[in-house]
């Protein structure tokens, strides 16, 4: 690209930092850590040895610091895809474009992102309290389809064996899939379920739940738990990680989203202290980040 970007595409405020995230490209470390509720930002750093920065606008609180010399960021995300999409692109342009020549960079960097948050289980033998590593990001929500991207063979395959099995109204959704980095969940096995995550855009309905509103698909949660393919099972649900996956395809970030397991859809039961899961994978999380 050789024409500068517009100021209405890549927008700096006065202090040139970017629109929403208000960071300035030397805030953010190359390692990232995203969870969603901004109040456990500080749960994550306040792991770290020497915090250097804080910053927040609107949902969006970032702490950068270093664990040892592992110099990391986290930062909150809030809710869904359609933050995912601010969040990804923002963290993209602050290391992949100049923010004064306003040019993308010639040799882009590939960021390592790694979402911490928490997801409802679809499997009995998966249970509240327990972490997941999504394998892959299945979504429900419309936000990858807007992105011109590219699958592999082995998601295809898996993605014609969602539709096959998935009986969704096509209006509903048009579901995408997108591999994790191998690179990432290679480090997080010990300790953690592996499975294909399914990213919804909503927390009730589109996750099965009914309180009045009336469901259109109440078979869902019995199809996706009931879902096969060469061994493979759909272990969780969420609403983030397709986003992040697709989001990071497209860009070239390295990414991987770990849950701890909040809800049990199967046995119908919820934690007793999800935050004590949320701090417990966020320790064994870093533990392996920082080495
Ligand atoms: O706990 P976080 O990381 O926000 O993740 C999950 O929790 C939220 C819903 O309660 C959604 O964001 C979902 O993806
Ligand atoms: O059931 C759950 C629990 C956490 N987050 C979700 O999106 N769903």
């Amino acid at each position: 690209m050789t024409t500068p970007i517009a100021e209405s595409e890549l927008i700096l405020n006065a202090r040139g930092a970017i629109y929403h995230l208000d960071l300035r490209p030397e805030d953010l470390a190359p390692t990232i850590i995203t969870v969603g509720d901004p109040d456990r930002v500080k749960a994550v750093s306040k792991h770290f040895d020497e915090i250097e920065g804080r910053f927040q606008h609107r949902e969006f609180v970032t702490h950068t610091g270093r664990i040892g010399q592992k110099r990391l960021s986290v930062v909150s995300t809030g809710i869904g895809t359609d933050n995912i999409d601010i969040v990804l692109n923002e963290l993209d342009a602050l290391a992949n474009i100049d923010f004064e020549t306003r040019l993308a960079k010639e040799e882009p960097v590939s960021l390592r992102i790694i979402r911490l948050g928490t997801a409802g289980s679809l499997q009995e033998n998966i249970p509240v309290d327990s972490f997941v590593v999504s394998s892959h990001g299945l979504g429900l929500d419309n936000l990858l389809p807007f992105y011109t991207y590219h699958n592999t063979p082995e998601e295809l395959l898996l993605l014609e064996a969602f539709r096959g099995q998935i009986r969704m109204q096509p209006s509903a959704a048009r579901p995408y899939l997108i591999e994790a980095s191998a690179e990432l969940a290679g480090m997080f096995t010990d300790g953690f379920h592996t499975g294909i995550t399914v990213t919804c855009p909503g927390f009730y309905a589109p996750q099965g739940r009914h309180l009045r509103g009336h469901l259109s698909h109440p078979e869902l949660i019995d199809q996706l738990t009931g879902f096969s393919y060469e061994n493979r099972h759909i272990t969780n649900f969420e609403m983030e990680t397709a986003g992040i996956y697709g989001l990071g395809r497209v860009l070239g970030h390295e990414c991987l989203s770990i849950s701890a397991i909040v809800a049990n859809r199967i046995r119908k039961e919820f934690s007793k202290d999800g935050n004590a899961a949320v701090e417990s994978l966020i320790s064994k999380a870093l533990g392996i980040i920082a080495a």
